[in-house]
């Protein structure tokens, strides 16, 4: 049996909850994500779980508990500072819609509750003393970088296809292949898709995006025939296919999604309803459309002073990587320079405001706002100085 020596420490605090349950007479062990993760010398981000007391028993052994998933077999307790979900073993039967288990099974050991988890790198469990439960080859399918589910792939995808995302989402992040007859199974039930809510195929997607190997990923994504399931990408393949031949990989959510509406030639004017489709936030949609708007705006023309102020850092920053993953020939240290090099870079840099036009005698409304906006215009543009004198001195002028 493999042992993990030197746990790190997110582990030996959580230790403490697990001896609990022990001493109460119950089987305890870290489950899932983490016990994967530590195995990849991945960092580990929360740890999960798994235990033989009822949800009811769990509550009592410890101070303070949340409901959070009561009738799932969750509870969330909390301990030294730390929130940790507990879970009885269970099995889930019944799953009429393809997303949820209509109803939860407890079982009394922890083999019934690893079999019926999605891929054998997740069916991993650790006990206090470190030592790993590998009921599915797990560890194996780990060091030969392997997605495999767990026994019947079918079973396990009309149990949740949310899972069939889940696979080329773990591909991209780990780097890892996907077991032939896995595959095999997605391409067979990617329709399963359809019954799953766009927030949790978001998530999934955007984790892909976001992996390490997306573009190769992405490519299973397509050749599975997923990709014809999820909001405004069906009948699409060939502008998709573009993704995985590129020469680099978005590196934020907004670049992501940019990039994506790039390659399938959204128009302009239907940019806010491809985002809504995929029940994106409105600050993430205006962000993607300013992005966009600031490509268009580069790939035309060499962008003013103004210009740049207007997109700001995050928003160029982010346009230039576009540009750059999409192979297009830009100066992105010539723009990043010329940005750095303004004499402001926030509308509150700006060494007057309202308040100073109002008390120089201007009546507030639309033209105090024209000319707060002409003024920070002319300091952008490096054409008067920043300074309440320079800028006195450019009203008394026109005055
Ligand atoms: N559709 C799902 C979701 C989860 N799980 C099981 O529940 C564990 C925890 O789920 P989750 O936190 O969603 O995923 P992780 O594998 O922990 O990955 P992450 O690092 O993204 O949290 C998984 O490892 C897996 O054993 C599952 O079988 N089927
Ligand atoms: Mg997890």
């Amino acid at each position: 049996m493999i042992k993990i020596e030197n746990l790190p420490e997110i582990f030996i605090k959580a230790m403490p909850v697990l001896q609990t349950l022990e001493s109460a007479g119950f089987e305890a062990y870290f489950v899932g994500g983490s016990v994967r993760d530590v195995l990849l010398h991945r960092h580990v981000h929360d740890v999960d779980i798994t235990t033989s007391a009822y949800p009811e028993e769990v509550k009592k052994l410890f101070e303070k508990s949340i409901d959070t998933g009561i009738k799932h077999g969750t509870v969330t307790i909390l301990y030294g500072g730390e929130s940790y979900e507990i879970t009885t073993f269970r099995t889930e039967s019944g799953y009429q819609d393809f997303r949820r288990p209509d109803h939860v099974t407890f079982v009394q050991n922890l083999d019934e509750d690893l079999k019926r988890r999605d891929f054998t790198i997740n069916a991993l469990a650790m006990d206090t003393r470190g030592e790993i439960v590998d009921l599915f080859d797990g560890l194996k399918d780990l060091k030969n970088h392997i997605i495999r589910a767990v026994g019947n792939p079918e079973k396990r995808f009309h149990e949740d296809a949310l899972r069939m995302m889940r696979a080329v989402r773990f591909m991209s992040q780990l780097e890892f292949k996907l077991e032939e007859n896995t595959e095999q199974a997605i391409k067979d039930n990617h329709e399963l898709l359809k019954k799953i809510s766009v927030e949790r195929i978001r998530e999934e997607f955007v984790k892909m995006g976001l992996g390490s190997h997306s573009r190769q990923a992405f490519q299973i994504f397509l050749d599975t025939e997923l990709s014809e399931d999820v909001p405004d990408f069906a009948g699409k393949k060939d502008l998709l296919e573009v993704y995985p031949k590129l020469q680099f990989s978005p590196t934020t959510e907004s670049n992501l999604w940019a990039l994506i509406i790039i390659l399938l030639k959204v128009p302009d004017d239907q940019i806010s309803k491809f985002m809504r489709d995929w029940k994106n936030s409105n600050a993430m949609t205006e962000k993607v459309e300013r992005i966009i708007k600031m490509f268009d705006l580069i790939a035309d023309h060499a962008p003013s002073d103004y210009e740049l102020f207007e997109a700001g850092e995050e928003i160029l920053i982010n346009t230039i990587d576009i540009a750059h993953i999409l192979g297009q020939p830009i100066s992105s240290e010539a723009l990043v320079d010329r940005y750095m090099a303004l004499p402001i870079k926030k509308a509150s840099e700006l060494a007057i405001d309202g308040r100073f036009l109002i008390e120089r005698g201007m009546r507030p409304g639309a033209k105090l706002g024209h000319t707060l906006n002409r003024i920070r215009e002319l300091v952008v543009s490096s054409k008067i100085e920043n300074n309440q004198e320079a800028i006195g001195q450019y009203l008394d002028n026109l005055e």
